[in-house]
C-alpha cells in the first residue's frame, strides 16, 4: 500500500486506484471546446499585412502602450537564499509571480529544449498541419484554448504535450524525432521535481498540516503517477504589424503553479491593482513562477491567481515553454482557512474546475465562490 512518506498514513484511494483515475487528457476530452476544431493557426510567416481576423481593436493597442509600466519589475528571488520558503510565500501572498534564479534546472537542458521548440515551429504548415490537435483532445499543435472567448485570433501557435509527446512528434518528423521525445521528457521530469519542491515550501509557509488531503497527495508516493501535468511550447511569430495584435489574450492558468521559460525576447505582461500591464522582463536563466487558480483557492484567496497576457515583438519571434502543475483530476481541492476567517470557495474537484473554466474562462472561480 502507498504511504505519506512523512506521516505513514496511506494514501487516498483515488491515488492508489491508478487505473481507474481521471487522466488530464480524459478531463480535457470530456470538455471539448466546440469551436476550436477546424480552425487552424494562420500560416503567419507568408503574411504581409495582418488579417481582420487577426486586427484587434485599436482601443487595445492604446491600451498596450499607455497602461505599460517598465519601471516596477516583479520580484526575483534566489533559490539557494536560506530564507527561500518565506520569501517564495510572501511574494505568492503580494504578487502571486516571481523570477527564480538557482533553480538548479541545467541551462543546457533549457536551451536544448528551446531549441527543440524552435526546430517544431519551423516546419512548414503542411508539416505541422499533420500533428494538429484532434477534435476534443487536448495535445498536438493549435490555437489556444482560450481562443473562442475572444472575437479576435491571436497571434499565436502552440503545441500542448501531457507525457509522452511521441505520437505528435512522429507525425511532424517522420524520422528524427526521438531527440525531440528525449529532451521534452527530460524537461518535464526536471520540472516536475521543481514544481514539488515550491509547492511544499509554498504549504509549509501556509501552515497546512502534513496530514491534510494536499499536503499527503504531495508527500506521497504515488505522486510520482497523480499529478496534472502539461507542457505548452509556445510560438509569436514576427508580425508586419505588432501594434494590431495580440500574442496571448489575457488570462489566468488553472493549476497550481506554472513554470515558465522565456526566450529573450520580451512579451510576457502581468496584471497589477494600481499599475496596470507590468512587463516581465527576461532574466537569463531565471524562470518565471506564477499563482494558478487552485493555489487561489487552496490558499482561500490569500495568493492572487495572477493575469497575464503576452504582445507580440516588434522585430523577433519570441519562444516560451509553459509547464502546468497540479493535482490529479479526481482530486477535491479545498480552501484551506485559518479560523475565524471562513472559506471563500467551496470544495472543487480538479475535473469539475478543468470543466467549469473550458465554459466559462475567468467566471469559473466566481461560480465556485461562496
Ligand atoms: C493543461 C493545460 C493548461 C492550459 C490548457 C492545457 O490543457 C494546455 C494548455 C494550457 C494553456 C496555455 C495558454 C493559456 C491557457 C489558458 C490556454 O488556453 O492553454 C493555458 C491553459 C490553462 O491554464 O487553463
Ligand atoms: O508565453 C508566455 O510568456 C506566457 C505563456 C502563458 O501564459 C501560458 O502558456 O499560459
Ligand atoms: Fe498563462
Amino acid at each position: 500500500m502507498l504511504q505519506n512518506s512523512k506521516t505513514n498514513k496511506p494514501i487516498s484511494l483515488l491515488c492508489q486506484s491508478i487505473n481507474i483515475m481521471t487522466t488530464l487528457s480524459q478531463a480535457y476530452r470530456d470538455h471539448p471546446l466546440i469551436h476550436l476544431h477546424h480552425i487552424v493557426p494562420l500560416d503567419f510567416d507568408s503574411l504581409r499585412t495582418v488579417p481582420d481576423s487577426h486586427d484587434w481593436p485599436h482601443s487595445s493597442y492604446d491600451t498596450l502602450k499607455l497602461h505599460t509600466n517598465g519601471d516596477v519589475s516583479i520580484p526575483l528571488i534566489d533559490m539557494s537564499d536560506p530564507n527561500v520558503a518565506m520569501l517564495i510565500g510572501n511574494v505568492c501572498k503580494t504578487w502571486g509571480v516571481f523570477q527564480l534564479t538557482n533553480h538548479g534546472v541545467p541551462t543546457s537542458l533549457v536551451e536544448r529544449a528551446e531549441a527543440e521548440a524552435g526546430r517544431l515551429f519551423d516546419l512548414p504548415m503542411t508539416r505541422k498541419l499533420k500533428a494538429l490537435r484532434a477534435p476534443g483532445d487536448a495535445t498536438g499543435y493549435g490555437l489556444p484554448r482560450i481562443t473562442p472567448f475572444f472575437s479576435k485570433y491571436m497571434w499565436h501557435e502552440g503545441f500542448t504535450i501531457m507525457g509522452s509527446s511521441a505520437e505528435h512528434a512522429s507525425q511532424l518528423w517522420s524520422s528524427n524525432y526521438q531527440p525531440f521525445c528525449d529532451v521534452m521528457e527530460e524537461y518535464q521530469k526536471n520540472m516536475k521535481s521543481l514544481a514539488e519542491k515550491i509547492t511544499h515550501l509554498i504549504l509549509n509557509f501556509l501552515k497546512i498540516p502534513d496530514d491534510a488531503e494536499i499536503s499527503n497527495w504531495l508527500h506521497s508516493a504515488g505522486a510520482a503517477a497523480a499529478c496534472s501535468t502539461a507542457l505548452q511550447l509556445n510560438c509569436y511569430p514576427r508580425c508586419p504589424d505588432p501594434t494590431r495584435v495580440m500574442g496571448l489574450a489575457p488570462h489566468t492558468d488553472t493549476f497550481l503553479l506554472t513554470i515558465l521559460h522565456q526566450s529573450s525576447t520580451c512579451g510576457l505582461q502581468i496584471f497589477r491593482d494600481g499599475f496596470g500591464w507590468l512587463p516581465v522582463t527576461p532574466v537569463a536563466g531565471a524562470l518565471v513562477l506564477n499563482v494558478g487558480d487552485l493555489f487561489h483557492i487552496l490558499s482561500n484567496g490569500r495568493f492572487p491567481n495572477v493575469l497575464h497576457r503576452v504582445v507580440v515583438d516588434p522585430t523577433r519571434r519570441r519562444l516560451s515553454m509553459a509547464y502546468f502543475f497540479g493535482p490529479p483530476p479526481d482530486f477535491c481541492v479545498t480552501p484551506f482557512n485559518n479560523p475565524p476567517e471562513s472559506p471563500r470557495f467551496r470544495s472543487v474537484v480538479v475535473k469539475e474546475y478543468v470543466g467549469l473554466k473550458a465554459k466559462n474562462l475567468e467566471c469559473a472561480l466566481s461560480m465556485i465562490e461562496i
